[in-house]
């Protein structure tokens, strides 16, 4: 495999450490993620994902192990520093949208495009662009809230790549959406993610979505392990 994107190794981390209500969430983590690929984070509830995806996007530090992003050592790294991969190189999508409510849709993918100095006219161009790779161009200029779930969902994903990352990490992408708009509105993740070339982690407790990834991962015990096949 040619350089990883993202490269986890022995990553530990514990909430409430040296207290009797110590929480162990990651053991010694491990992952190599390579260009192109993308990986389904697959554990139950409270197993860790979330912790696991702060840690690989730099929102959280670890008590022990490395972050390696494009080959960079991400550990002992300034906060400046961190927050500009974070926001260059790393796009981060939630169960949640987040979009900002008062700004139409097109204009929450060319916002962070701008703060990025990027000019008006190309982030727009780059944003419809996204917009009509997820089949929303023609609500370009809605706010979220006269969007539907799936398409608020649709805009939350244009606007984690506005400023090509090259790595994506998406913690239940899909999650708050009823089965059919799910599986759609996953569809149109993953369409994008093969047509830019991303690398991503997608958390999910969906079997069948994690089986359309490229490979799949589960949090046993604070470490990843790959994801057994099922029996039938
Ligand atoms: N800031 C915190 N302080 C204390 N405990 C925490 C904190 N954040 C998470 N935890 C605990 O760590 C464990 C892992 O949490 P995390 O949110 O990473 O799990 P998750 O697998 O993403 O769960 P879910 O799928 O329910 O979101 C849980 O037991 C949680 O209660």
């Amino acid at each position: 495999m040619s350089e990883p994107v993202l490269k986890l190794s022995g990553i530990a981390k514990a909430y409430n450490r040296g207290t009797p209500g110590e929480i162990e969430v990651l053991r010694g983590a491990e992952l190599e993620v390579g260009p192109g690929e993308v990986v389904a984070l697959v554990a139950p509830s409270g197993a860790g994902k979330s912790t696991l995806l702060h840690i690989a996007g730099l929102l959280d530090t670890a008590d022990a192990g490395l972050v390696e992003i494009n080959g960079h050592d991400m550990s002992g790294r300034s906060d400046r520093r961190r927050t500009l991969v974070r926001r260059d190189d790393v796009g981060f999508i939630y169960q949640f949208h987040h979009l900002l409510p008062e700004f139409s849709a097109l204009e929450n993918i060319v916002l962070p495009q701008l703060a990025n100095g990027v000019s008006r006219k190309v982030a727009e161009a780059r944003a419809l662009d996204l917009l009509d790779q997820v089949g929303i161009a023609a609500r370009a200029s809605h706010r979220p809230a006269a969007l539907s779930g799936g398409e608020q969902q649709r805009v939350a994903f244009c606007r984690a790549l506005a400023n090509e990352p090259r790595l994506l990490l998406a913690d239940e992408p899909t999650g708050n959406l009823d089965p059919a708009t799910s599986d759609q509105v996953f569809a149109a993740l993953m369409a994008l993610v093969r047509n830019t070339g991303l690398s991503a982690v997608i958390a999910t407790h969906n079997l069948e979505l994690a089986a359309r990834m490229d490979r799949q991962v589960r949090l046993d015990q604070g470490r990843l392990v790959p994801l057994e096949p099922t029996i039938p």
